[in-house]
């Protein structure tokens, strides 16, 4: 470590003074005295750069150094960790991961674009240069679900892992069904909450939350991480309609993360990583998450099913996680050559993956359709799903939208995912349909 000793005061450079920026910052100024009992020493903030030095942000940033280049921060002699809560996979706060790491000192990041991007090199290069990496505010925010399967489940072999993992897409999908409010003004509420991303479509379209399930995948199963498999969709496309009849069949809709290895070809494991809107049976745990609160459920071989739940985003609870983080290098950080992997396991020993074949798992699936409202519709759509083998357990059709269309949900029975898709495709190009179906799969027990 650098010159500090361990009775000295653990020195961190900020870079982003945002939602969370701001946040630690009130965090260690109000808890100073019961971080320094737990970890044995002051957490000093020394230095901190943003965008905008004058804004105001409800914190006294006087007592700090300012840099306007916030990858200057890593060359500062006074400082121990630097603690990137900036945002954007590449562009300056890459640069500034990079050059903490080469400097020597510890890293810290809330940013989950960036380690879903880049996690896996930079945490090699962490490893070799015996500093350590931390990103426990980029999984669930303030949940300590990355601490939980690397410490508390160390000893299992994960055999699942999935939840919810978009506090903004649980605060809409939520809101909405408990107010009937429209999808766009729930976004912006849950945007001046701090919640959602810089651009917001991460949030909607599943790629917050995807960036997310393949860091939780890799940590859980010991396995690489590879983003660019997860299966991704978001609920853009879902209308009240459909939050009113999955209600009326016994569920709620959540954005819903889910990682499992199936199994083994050519000595690399079989890896299916999907962020679908899925309908949860109101009686599982997940259906009672409201609100930004994030849930992940991990399933060890011998700890049985672990529950994690808590607020997903929002300035107090994400600084929480970070300044844990924090807490953890000032307590464990004694050594230059430390090995602490950050993901678990050294990079190098992760196993290899392929991402697990389309279609071939089975479940029960939600079907919608939008059709012209015309003698014979319904027929050619049960048409399609006999001739796909898909069996039907219940269908409904809704009356007449505003376009003249009208809205057919079906619910199927168990059966492979590769039916319903196969149903899809002798109904494409079909003009009784007037948009392209919605398909969402039902969670099991
Ligand atoms: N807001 C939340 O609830 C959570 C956010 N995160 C992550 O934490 C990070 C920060 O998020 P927020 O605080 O919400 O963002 P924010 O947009 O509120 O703050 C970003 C900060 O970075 C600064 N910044 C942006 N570009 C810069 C540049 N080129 N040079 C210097 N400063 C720059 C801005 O001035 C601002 O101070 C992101 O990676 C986000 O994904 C993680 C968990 C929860
Ligand atoms: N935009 C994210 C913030 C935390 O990661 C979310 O809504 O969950
Ligand atoms: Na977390």
């Amino acid at each position: 470590m650098t010159e500090a000793t361990k009775t000295e005061p653990l020195r961190l450079a900020l870079a982003g003074l945002g939602t969370v920026g701001a946040g630690v910052i009130r965090l260690i100024e109000t808890n100073a005295d019961l971080i320094e009992r737990r970890c044995g020493r002051r957490l000093q903030i020394v230095a901190v750069s943003a965008r905008d030095r004058g804004k105001d942000r409800g914190v006294d940033l006087s007592r700090y150094a300012w840099e306007d280049d916030m990858t200057a921060l890593p060359g500062r002699s006074d400082v121990d960790v630097v603690v990137e809560l900036v945002g954007g996979s590449d562009g300056p706060a890459l640069t500034l991961a990079r050059k903490a790491i080469a400097g020597g000192k510890a890293f810290v990041t809330a940013n989950k674009a960036m380690v879903a991007h880049h996690g896996l090199g930079l945490a090699r290069d962490a490893e070799a240069a015996g500093v350590p990496m931390r990103f426990e505010a980029a999984v669930a925010g303030g949940i300590p679900v990355i601490k939980g399967l690397r410490e508390g489940a160390a000893a299992n072999y994960i055999e699942r892992v999935y939840g919810i993992l978009n506090g903004t897409c649980n605060y809409i999908l939520s809101t909405m069904e408990d107010t009937g409010r429209d999808f766009g003004d729930v976004l912006a509420e849950a945007q001046a909450k701090g919640y959602a991303e810089a651009d917001p479509t991460f949030d909607i379209d599943g790629i917050d939350a995807a960036h997310k399930l393949s860091i939780l995948a890799s940590i859980a199963f010991g396995t690489e991480l590879d983003f660019a498999a997860v299966s991704t969709d978001g609920i853009r496309r879902l209308a009240a309609a459909d939050i009113a009849q999955a209600d009326s069949l016994g569920y709620v809709i959540r954005l819903i993360g889910m990682a499992r290895v199936e199994d083994t070809v050519d000595g690399k494991h079989r890896l299916f990583q999907r962020v679908h809107p899925y309908l949860v049976p109101k009686d599982h745990p997940l259906a009672h998450v409201d609100g930004a609160t994030n849930a992940v459920v991990a399933e060890g071989n011998f700890s049985g099913r672990l529950l994690f739940q808590g607020a997903g985003a929002g300035d107090g609870p994400t600084a929480s996680a970070v300044v844990a983080d924090i807490i953890d290098i000032a307590r464990f950080w004694e050594s230059e050559n430390e090995i602490d992997p950050p993901f678990s396991i050294p990079v190098s020993e992760l196993d290899p993956t392929v991402p697990a074949e389309a279609g071939s798992r089975s479940g029960k699936a939600y079907l919608r359709f939008m059709v012209a409202d015309r003698t014979g519709v319904l027929a050619e759509l049960t048409a399609a799903m006999r001739d796909a083998g898909v069996s039907i357990e219940s269908i409904i059709q809704m009356g007449e939208d505003k376009g003249g269309s009208v809205m057919v949900a079906m619910v199927t029975h168990e059966g492979q995912e590769s039916g319903v898709q196969r149903a899809l495709e002798l109904l494409a190009g079909s003009d009784s349909l007037t948009e392209e179906p919605l398909v969402m799969h039902i969670l099991k027990q």
